[in-house]
């Protein structure tokens, strides 16, 4: 059984970016850049001021009073050249108007209807946005590889970009196996059950930024399974939950191998999710997911969430979810055999990250997800952790603070 890290590396290893595609800029949150972006104006493309005032020469500290000459609002062009002993009400982000090399706050002011007198006086350029001071036309504002997150897209807006060239997001078949599967709606009969590693799987999908495409359920007969699997061949990635493991009816690796699949790993040391395939297949790369819910979803975040990430054209530290050192608020076991992955609740109090384990490390058990966002880990070999101990957590969820 090869470790989490030599299999991640080996999956990222297949992946991909996608090809580019044209993005209304509302809808490009979380996409990453395929293009350089280059600024067309300086910014600010003007001098103005930082603040509402008096747009003065910094010369004219000297004097015992200035004369007001206009009112200048943003969006407006100053229509007078500031002379020596005069001033300009003006608001902040309004042009500056020649002559005036910096702005007298008003708090510092005292005004009368056309006379202006002051406290103190403001240096050269103080109050005052330069024009190009944040950035100079030309150069590149944005390069390929940035993540779209709302300050960029702010930045793109104010750079007149209203559509941008982002990596295409992934098309991600989801096929379930299995006899006792029935859709949301079906018959359980006593002795089926629904096939939630669909939703699940789909929600997964979604939260790393790909497309899913859900192909339903097929029965556990290699034959059907093998013809689905072709014919899902379409979409860029291709999840098969269940039959991943060593039962009668578990037929993933049988079908791959059969459709002469070139299987890159099979089995992992770690609980749960050891029966994770991972194939190259027709071009596409094949993941066989383990049924067990907990095995299915954990196994995605580990091993297909990087993928999705690299393929979206992130930078590589955004391909692996994040982990932290934790501090344990009770106490924690495992067999040993192989690393354990413990699913529970990270959260961020007094400067501390602190993980709070679910009672139970049952594959089969999904009622033990709900809230979870975080599973610290045991390596292999040790079979206890005490209450106060720090392990590594790998965060699946939004944080909690206090
Ligand atoms: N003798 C051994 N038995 C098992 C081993 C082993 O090493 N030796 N590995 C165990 C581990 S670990 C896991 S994990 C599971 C993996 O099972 P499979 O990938 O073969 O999946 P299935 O047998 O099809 O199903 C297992 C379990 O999950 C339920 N399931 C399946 N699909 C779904 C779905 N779409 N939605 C919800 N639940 C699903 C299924 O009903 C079973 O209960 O194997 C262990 N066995
Ligand atoms: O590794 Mo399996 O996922 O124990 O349940
Ligand atoms: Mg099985």
């Amino acid at each position: 059984m090869i470790s989490v890290e030599q299999a991640q590396e080996l999956i990222l290893k297949e992946v991909k970016s996608t090809a580019a595609e044209r993005c209304d800029l509302l809808s490009a949150r979380n996409r990453v850049l395929a293009e350089t972006v280059y600024a067309r104006s300086d910014f600010p493309a003007f001098d103005n001021s930082a603040m509402d005032g008096y747009a003065v020469r910094s010369t004219d500290g000297d004097l015992d009073h200035l004369e007001i000459i206009e009112v200048i609002a943003a969006g407006q062009r100053p229509s007078r050249t500031l002379e020596r002993g005069q001033a300009a009400r003006i608001m902040t982000g309004a042009m500056l108007p020649s002559g005036a090399d910096a702005v007298l706050i008003q708090e510092e002011a005292q005004p009368t209807e056309n006379t202006l007198r002051f406290d103190r006086f403001p240096a050269a350029g103080a109050n005052v946005r330069r024009r190009g001071s944040f950035h100079q036309s030309g150069s590149p504002l944005l390069t390929p590889g940035s993540v779209l997150a709302p300050g960029e897209i702010a930045l793109l807006a104010a750079a007149q970009r209203s559509f941008v060239l982002v990596h295409r997001p992934p098309v991600v078949a989801i096929l379930s196996t299995g006899d006792e599967l029935v859709g949301i709606d079906g018959d359980l009969s006593g002795v089926r059950i629904v096939d939630s590693n669909q939703y699940g799987l789909a929600a997964q999908v979604q939260q790393a930024g790909a497309v899913p495409r859900l192909l339903g359920i097929a029965p556990d007969d290699p034959t059907i399974i093998r013809e689905r699997l072709i014919a899902a061949l379409d979409a860029d990635f291709i999840l098969l939950s269940g039959g991943a493991s060593v039962g009668q009816f578990d037929y993933t690796p049988k079908v791959l191998e059969e459709l002469g699949a070139q299987v890159v790993l099979y089995k992992i040391n770690m609980k749960p999710g050891k029966p994770l395939l991972f194939a190259r297949c027709g071009g596409r790369l094949v993941w066989g997911l383990p049924g067990n819910p907990v095995s299915s979803l954990f196994c995605f975040w580990q091993f297909v969430y990087p993928a999705i990430r690299k393929s979206l054209g992130y930078p590589p530290q955004r391909w692996l979810l994040p982990t932290v050192q934790a501090k344990l608020t009770s106490p924690v076991r495992s067999r040993g055999d192989r690393r354990a992955y413990l699913r529970g609740q990270l959260s961020y109090q007094q400067q501390t990250w602190h993980f709070s384990p679910y009672r139970t490390d049952n594959s089969g058990d999904l009622v033990s997800l709900t809230g979870i966002n975080a599973f610290a880990w045991l390596e292999a070999g040790a079979t206890a952790a005490a209450e106060g101990e720090q392990l590594p957590v790998l965060v699946v969820g939004e944080v909690l603070t206090g």
